[in-house]
């Protein structure tokens, strides 16, 4: 796999500070204390209706051999069900990034995951010799043609989305199609979510956005994904047999600015049955800056994100976690998408989250956003109001704030477009793109008369 070492490197960067200490789960008939988790505020879980809406898609007729895929699931479920003694010969170093060991978002919860994971970047053969002193080659064997089959696909599946986009290769430096250095680099994770006692109090793997471009993941056909959809909360993802699911991750947010979000999920656990996923971790070369794509920026579609390599993102997320996305905007949420990550806060917290992160704060955000507030008419600086809109099956939300005023309100698609007409023509404005204050000078225009519910 090209440009292995740039990743390994960019994760040893930024090592995994684990708490948690690798259990026989097997052995336990119920959750210890360290392993609880309150309710997983799990109200809804409802089968997926429209993949499309929550960015998490299946994708079926993708090329890749059904005995590929058993093969792949057949060395992962012998991997992890070796005795524990075992699997820590193949332990991941304190400063290492491929073998056995926790999830690396685990140290960001203070109560342990109910799995068990594998990550291998570059080749498995040295840990898979300490697993298996014979036969490791088989394994390596599958996994390295795995690995082969899903790059193809993560870069089928790339352009497929951008191309969707109006993007071609020549927008994008890095993809060019000489040059082993300009393919994309990736990593593979194996996850094993043993039965759980008490799946209600434990979590396999915790909410989290993927730091990726694309992540392509397979799962055993035990159900646990599950993805959150505004408005509607978590949403289980099931297995399609021979299906594999694309979860959009940061580094495409970032890209497309904000037009593929990154999908906020997690990994819930059964009480009869284990689980397994696989994941494919698909990323630009590791040391190539990612911004949003130039034919996605313009007046009215201001660059949301700074520039940021995959190396430096992963800094990013092992500081701020969910939230590393949040901390590189440069702009308010003009176009009315969010972060993932905000989508698990309530819609009060999330106001107030919203109008504190998006205030001009570092001088290289001021230099974007302050420079317009300047032009305003109305709000200056710190008390510059945002609106975000944001949109929902047939209705659309709006949430305005500013001015000591906040309200919600549920508005209908009609209205939304326009609204958008209106902005589009609005002239009250002079600064380029079309500045936050003058947003929500056009949606009060609007919203008196058009108020359906309203929340002081
Ligand atoms: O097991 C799953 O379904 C999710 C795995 C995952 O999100 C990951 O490995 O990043
Ligand atoms: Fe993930």
């Amino acid at each position: 796999m090209p440009s292995r070492s740039l990743l390994a490197d960019a994760f040893r960067a930024y090592p995994v500070h684990e708490q948690q200490k690798n259990i026989e789960f097997t052995s336990l008939q119920e959750i210890p204390d360290s392993h609880k988790w309150a309710q997983l505020d799990d109200e809804s879980q409802h089968p997926l209706m429209d993949p499309f809406i929550t960015e998490s898609v299946p994708v079926t007729n993708h090329g890749i051999p059904t005995s590929l895929l058993e093969s792949v699931e057949s060395a992962s479920r012998s991997l992890f069900s070796l005795p524990i003694q075992q699997k820590l010969k193949a332990g991941r170093s304190p400063d290492g990034v491929s073998g056995y060991g926790v999830a690396r978002i685990s140290s960001f919860f203070s109560k342990h995951l109910w799995s068990e994971g594998f990550t291998i970047v570059g080749s498995p053969l040295e840990h898979f010799r300490q697993l298996w002193s014979h036969d490791h080659t088989k394994f390596c064997d599958i996994i390295e043609e795995y690995k082969k089959e899903m790059q193809k696909l993560a870069r089928r599946l790339t352009w497929l989305m951008l191309g969707s986009l109006g993007i071609t290769k020549k927008d994008l430096k890095w993809s060019g199609p000489t040059g082993e250095s300009k393919k994309g680099t990736a990593a593979l994770q194996l996850n094993y979510y043993p039965a759980c006692p008490d799946p209600d109090h434990a979590m396999g793997l915790a909410a989290h956005t993927d730091s990726t471009l694309l992540t392509i993941l397979h799962q055993s056909n035990t159900s646990g994904l599950q993805v959150l959809k505004e408005g509607i909360g978590w949403v289980t993802v099931p297995p399609i047999p021979g299906g594999l699911v694309v979860n959009v991750g940061d580094l495409l947010h970032i890209l497309s600015n904000g037009l593929y979000p990154s999908v906020l999920h997690r990994a819930v656990v059964n009480r009869t049955k284990h689980r397994l996923s696989i994941a494919f971790l698909y990323g630009p070369p590791s040391s190539v800056p990612i911004s949003p794509l130039q034919k996605l920026v313009g007046p009215h579609h201001p660059p949301l994100y700074r520039p940021i390599t995959w190396n430096e993102y992963l800094g990013t997320k092992a500081k701020y976690f969910n939230k590393a996305l949040s901390s590189m905007r440069i702009c308010a949420p003009l176009n009315g998408l969010v972060d993932a990550s905000d989508h698990n806060r309530s819609s009060r917290n999330r106001s107030a989250n919203i109008h504190r992160r998006y205030r001009p704060r570092g001088p290289r955000q001021q230099g974007n956003i302050h420079r317009r507030s300047k032009q305003m008419k109305g709000g200056q600086g710190a008390s510059t109001p945002w609106i975000h809109v944001s949109v929902q099956g047939g209705l659309c939300k709006i949430l305005e704030l500013g001015g000591g005023r906040k309200y919600q309100v549920s508005v209908t698609f009609k209205f939304l477009c326009k609204l958008k007409r209106f902005l589009a023509s609005a002239t009250t404005c002079s600064s380029t793109p079309i500045c936050a204050t003058c947003l929500v000078v056009g949606a009060r225009k609007f919203l008196p008369s058009m108020v359906v519910g309203c929340k002081h």
